[in-house]
């Protein structure tokens, strides 16, 4: 399948609206191969179960099979259903809730496909035991979400790239006009228009070396624009991925590191610890962590606290100039008196002369403590000459013009900072991408594994041998759906065909299963239903041990509701005419005879044993009360078994050995019932009961 519209049920419209869901068609074919329902049914307009036959119909293409390959009536697809109901509720994740829907039982033809299955059960069987703190794990197995692509960022205002090649104008605009301003300029003078009104220029072409660019800007000049990479032009297109998925991203991270410790390989070849690392520096906005980077965190501090620091050191400044004056006295020689009358000398610089070294110590000393109470570098320290007055005054004033030039060089210096960190975490992340899409989806993809395994834990289930006789032989069995109410399930053993059975007991491959009512024969008919279809997906088998010949299909009918009309009754009979000649197949049955009266449902059902017991690699459980007239109307060798009551406890509950007895009709024993109804029913109950158990008694 080359293309999305190769695909079943894939027009051109849905086809675009899963490229652009995923971004490209190759993601959406990955998406649909793997079988992320989860994903494919956020496509608008896709439900859940058109994802999962979408999924299904692709595989079948693929594989030549479907669901229907093996379950081939609705009774068994419901089993199969419910079976896989049971497994969800260990998934801690709706991808892998979702995802368990694309497992299905193959026919044994194709062992290669259900061992495959089984060696990937088997895998995560042994991660299981590496784990020690499941509920902790499904915790964070809960977190693991797929990773999105992120919207588009906002257009970036205070950057622009400039050049003055028309080719490269129009691959530019092409290439960034969408996020960023691309201007065209032919002469210095058009440049330093541009390159003023935007904090960070970025000019493209070798011509701009030769430029005498104005001292208020300071370009970044890129000779060749083939040099130039989106993560350098547009660090925050390349960032905004990690930054919109930051909390998914840490999730799967840490996750991935918990298993790692555990043991259990990401697969993904990344340095987990490195990439966390690199994620950490960056906020879900896209910007610089505080405290990542000093220096940004430096020049903050001094955008933040320069007006306040200033203030204070001048006020400082003004109390002990102002000491100083208090406390000094001057004596005027003759010689100054002299230039003051006669104008030729200022008071003031006489008065200057004589305090102007303390006043410079003053001065000085509050700007050497100001620049190391703001951690100044060298440079910046230079600015801080103009802030204080080089001359005698008071009181002293900051100069204001330079302090807001000062800032606006800060800010400068943080704004480029800011992008250089930028472009770093860009260029370092881009290459990650692909591979925490990966790793993401192996978390995932882990969690259905671990799903299973779990499963197959929970009722120390074991996958099953495969043989080449027909039949089935099964140690412990115990059915799931009892085990979920919570019932106390009493195991089964039980062996059909010639694999294992008893000595002495007939190896026949179609039996009919008679018994009690209430007596468990429906549900060993399910656990009989479940070994099969669980271990033709690969999956581990409610029982302690099971051993299975060749099943290509599953024919499962459960108990009809009462007798059927002529139609229905007709589809029935249609339904049953389609085994014969079907090839390998399990054929499960329970109480036909409610299709019609008791002596038509005998005969029929002696006519489809006989078909079925005739075919060599045919296995076949009917359920019947009817199990004398069947074989009164057969000659087959058919092997009855049964499920027997031996009486009622003190509370009146059926004693039930619910593990059939081989070659033993066992009998309803509605007596019992009947039994049961006279011991517990008052006065007058008990006298109707009464009558009803003579009966029995005596046999009339
Ligand atoms: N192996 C088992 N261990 C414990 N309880 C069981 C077992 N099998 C069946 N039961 C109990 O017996 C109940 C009746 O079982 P089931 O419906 O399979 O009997 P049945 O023989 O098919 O009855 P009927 O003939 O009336 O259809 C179950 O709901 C369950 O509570």
């Amino acid at each position: 399948m080359q293309s999305l519209v190769d695909a079943p049920r894939i027009g051109e419209k849905m086809a675009q609206r899963f490229i652009s869901h995923f971004g490209c068609e190759e993601d959406a074919m990955a998406a649909i191969l793997r079988g992320d329902i989860a994903s494919i049914s956020e496509i608008e307009g896709v439900g859940r179960r058109y994802a999962i036959s979408l999924v299904h119909d692709v595989r079948s293409t693929k594989d030549g099979l479907d669901i229907s390959s093996f379950l081939k009536t609705r009774d068994s697809v419901d089993i199969y259903e419910r079976i896989i109901d049971s497994i969800k509720n260990y998934a801690s994740t709706p991808y892998a809730k979702d995802k368990l829907h694309t497992y299905i039982p193959y026919p044994s033809s194709r062992k290669d496909l259900i061992d495959i299955n089984r060696d990937w059960v088997e895998n995560h069987m042994g991660y299981l035991f590496m784990l020690d703190d499941m509920d902790e794990i499904s915790a964070s197995f809960s977190r693991i979400k797929p990773l999105k692509n992120s919207p588009s960022i906002p257009r970036i205002r205070d950057r622009v790239i400039v050049t003055s090649n028309t080719d490269d104008y129009s691959t530019l605009k092409e290439k960034y006009g969408k996020s960023i301003e691309v201007q065209l300029v032919e002469d210095p003078l058009e440049f330093a228009d541009v390159a003023r009104s935007y904090p960070h220029v970025i000019a493209i072409g070798e011509p701009f070396l030769e430029y005498d660019f104005p001292e208020d800007t300071n370009p970044e000049i890129i000779t060749n624009s083939r040099d130039i990479e989106e993560w350098h032009i547009l660090p925050e297109k390349q960032i905004s991925f990690f930054a919109f998925n930051h909390e998914r991203i840490m999730n799967a991270l840490n996750l991935a590191i918990t298993l790692d410790k555990a043991g259990i390989p990401s697969i993904v070849n990344v340095d987990l610890s490195d990439l966390c690392n690199l994620m950490a520096a960056i906020n879900p906005e896209g910007n610089i962590v505080e405290g990542r980077d000093g220096e940004i965190d430096r020049l903050n501090h001094i955008l933040d606290s320069v007006d306040s620091e200033l203030t204070k050191y001048v006020g400082h400044c003004n109390r002990e100039i102002n000491d100083l004056l208090q406390k000094s006295s001057i004596t005027l020689s003759g010689n100054d008196m002299l230039g003051v009358i006669r104008d030729e000398v200022e008071l003031k610089d006489i008065l200057s002369r004589n305090i102007s070294a303390s006043f410079s110590q003053i001065i000085n000393d509050a700007r050497k403590e100001f620049i190391e109470t703001l951690s100044m570098k060298q440079n910046e320290s230079l600015f801080v000459d103009y802030f204080f007055p080089c001359e005698l005054c008071y009181p002293v004033e900051a100069d204001t013009s330079q302090l807001q030039k000062f800032k606006e060089q800060i800010k400068q210096q943080i704004f480029r900072r800011e992008v250089t960190h930028k472009r770093d975490i860009a260029y370092e992340l881009h290459g990650f991408r692909q591979p925490l899409k990966q790793l993401v989806m192996r978390l995932l993809d882990l969690d259905v594994g671990l799903a299973v395994a779990r499963f197959g834990h929970s009722l120390k289930m074991q996958l099953a041998g495969f043989e080449d006789e027909c039949g089935m032989n099964f140690k412990n069995g115990k059915n799931i759906f009892l085990c979920e109410k919570g019932i106390d399930v009493e195991p089964i053993n039980y062996s059909l065909g010639s694999i294992m059975p008893p000595s002495q007991v007939p190896s026949s491959p179609v039996v009919l299963l008679s018994g009690v009512n209430s007596g468990g024969k429906t549900s060993m008919l399910e656990l009989v239903a479940q070994c099969t279809i669980l271990s033709h997906m690969g999956f581990p088998v409610p029982a302690d041990e099971l051993k299975i010949g060749p099943v290509d299909s599953l024919y499962y009918f459960s108990k009809s509701r009462g007798t059927l009309d002529a139609g229905a009754f007709e589809t029935t009979l249609r339904s049953f005419s389609a085994l014969a000649g079907a090839g390998s197949k399990l054929v499960l049955v329970d109480e036909l005879e409610s299709i019609t009266e008791p002596g038509a449902s005998a005969k029929i059902i002696a006519g489809i044993l006989e078909t079925l017991s005739e075919e060599s690699n045919t296995m076949a459980i009917f359920v019947s009360h009817l199990a004398d007239q069947i074989l009164e109307n057969t000659d087959a060798s058919i092997r009855v078994d049964g499920i027997e009551a031996k009486g009622l406890d003190n509370e009146l509950n059926l004693i039930v050995d619910r593990n059939p007895i081989y070659n033993h009709i066992a009998k309803s024993t509605p007596e019992l019932i009947v039994e049961r109804l006279f011991r517990s029913g008052g006065e007058v109950e008990k006298e109707f009961y009464r009558r009803l158990k003579n009966k029995f008694e005596k046999g009339c």
